[in-house]
């Protein structure tokens, strides 16, 4: 039995829980081609590199003319009028082509200028402007030679990338097809937005946040599906869903109340428990289990304890399946205070900015009250405020950006 093995039932830190589901949850990770109009936010899949250059051919960047540049030369012979998507004639010495904006430059000539800076008299262009050899020519390959890479495999696919494989003629590359997702929110008392309240229950805040979050890190998730406290259906609704899910996370029935039934929950499943409890405050609650490859993760009802477990360790188990990779620790300057002591790492919502090339975070929690939901509003990132410590201005913390800071 290793040191992973030997701990996994006990309460593990963030990095531990991290290591374990990476290497005990083996999610097949399917590789699609899609048509780059649908990659918006996807994860490339294979190094892309472009096989032409652009542009392809050099262009003009004005209407005016071209011609070989003699600099003592002042006026040229107008034989020709090229436009963009024809191949123009060759241009002798004297001779000039209109030439209209991205048309090519034709052989013979090696510099443009610009229309409003000739005077056109005869079928000759005369200018008194000092011109340059090669001025105004956009040279072919000067924005992506041929050969070079556009995007990289674990690259995230943005507007501007979906541009430029356009720009090289690629009209599908191959993503990884998203993973897929269930939340099962668990507890007799959770009703779903939009219900009529009624007496001592509470709306299902749980489900919808974790299901942004969810997407928010590129999973598709499929629905929010409540169910009352009962072992059977509950174990039955996450069987149900683990057929198309790759992930199914739960809430609520992780503690040691009379209808905290998720240990029973799981062991009715036949999946396998991989670790029990991360080590952190708010929550650090859960149950994280195994069938099939796939992962069943139960967390807290208590909205803020799921969504810290979600941050701290669910996020970096996403950027590595989902084959984004390993994020990079990232350090922050912390700005204001946090006067809560803790024994255990406390992860608290934070925004952190830019500022003359600096990173800073701000706390965006003022540990007031204990189950803050609120200070999630205008969060970019978590901040690992350590065990024991009370950062103060200009204190470096840990923290992990949202995949919306980046
Ligand atoms: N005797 C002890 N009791 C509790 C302990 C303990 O150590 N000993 N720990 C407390 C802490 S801390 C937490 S956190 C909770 C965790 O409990 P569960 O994960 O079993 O969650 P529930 O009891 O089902 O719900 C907790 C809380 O959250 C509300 N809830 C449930 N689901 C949702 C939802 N989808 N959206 C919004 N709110 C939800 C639920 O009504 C409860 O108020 O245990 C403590 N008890
Ligand atoms: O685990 Mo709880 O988060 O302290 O409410």
């Amino acid at each position: 039995m290793n040191c992973l093995e030997r701990k996994v039932l006990d309460m593990v830190s963030v990095d531990e829980a991290v290591d374990i589901l990476l290497e005990k949850v083996n999610i097949e990770r399917i590789i699609e081609e899609k048509n780059i109009k649908d990659i918006y936010g996807y994860i490339v899949a294979e190094d892309i590199v472009s096989d032409i250059n652009i542009p392809p051919f050099d262009r003009s960047p004005y209407d005016g003319y071209c011609f070989c540049a003699d600099e003592n030369k002042k006026r040229y012979e107008v034989v020709q009028t090229i436009y963009a998507g024809d191949i123009g004639g060759k241009i002798e010495s004297g001779e000039c082509a209109a030439i209209m904006t991205g048309a090519a430059i034709p052989d013979g000539a090696d510099t443009v200028i610009k229309k409003e800076d000739v005077k056109y008299i005869d079928g000759f262009i005369e200018f008194e402007c000092d011109i340059k050899k090669g001025q105004n020519i956009v040279l072919c390959g000067e924005d992506v030679s041929k050969g070079e890479k556009i995007l990289a495999k674990g690259d995230i696919v943005d507007s501007g990338s979906i541009g430029v494989l356009a720009y090289a003629g690629i009209e599908k590359i191959k993503v990884f097809k998203r993973l897929s997702a269930t939340i099962i929110n668990t507890g007799s008392e959770v009703i779903n937005p939009g219900n009529k309240y009624e007496n001592g229950k509470i709306y299902n805040a749980g489900g919808y946040i974790l299901y942004s979050k969810l997407k928010s890190y590129r999973a598709d998730v499929s629905d929010i599906v409540l169910c009352e406290d009962d072992i059977e259906k509950i174990s039955d609704t996450i069987e149900k869903n683990m057929i198309s899910s790759d992930i199914v996370i739960t809430t609520g029935g992780v503690s040691v109340g009379d209808k905290d039934f998720m240990p029973e929950v799981i062991e009715k499943t036949g999946a396998k428990i991989i670790f029990r409890n991360v080590d952190i405050r708010p929550g650090g609650l859960c149950i994280a289990a195994v069938k099939n490859n796939k992962l069943i993760m139960c967390l807290s009802g208590n909205p803020t304890a799921a969504v810290s477990v979600f941050d701290s360790v669910i996020s970096e188990f996403l950027n590595v399946t989902s084959g984004k990779g390993k994020k990079k620790k990232t350090q922050a300057i912390f700005k204001g205070r946090f006067d809560k002591n803790s024994k255990r790492d406390r992860y608290i919502n934070g925004y952190a900015y830019i500022d003359d090339t600096k990173l800073y975070v701000r706390a965006n929690d003022d540990c007031s009250r204990k189950a803050r939901m609120f200070s999630g509003i205008k969060s970019n990132c978590t901040i690992r405020i350590k065990s024991g410590t009370k950062p103060v201005d200009g204190d470096i913390v840990d923290i992990i950006p949202f995949p919306e800071f980046i």
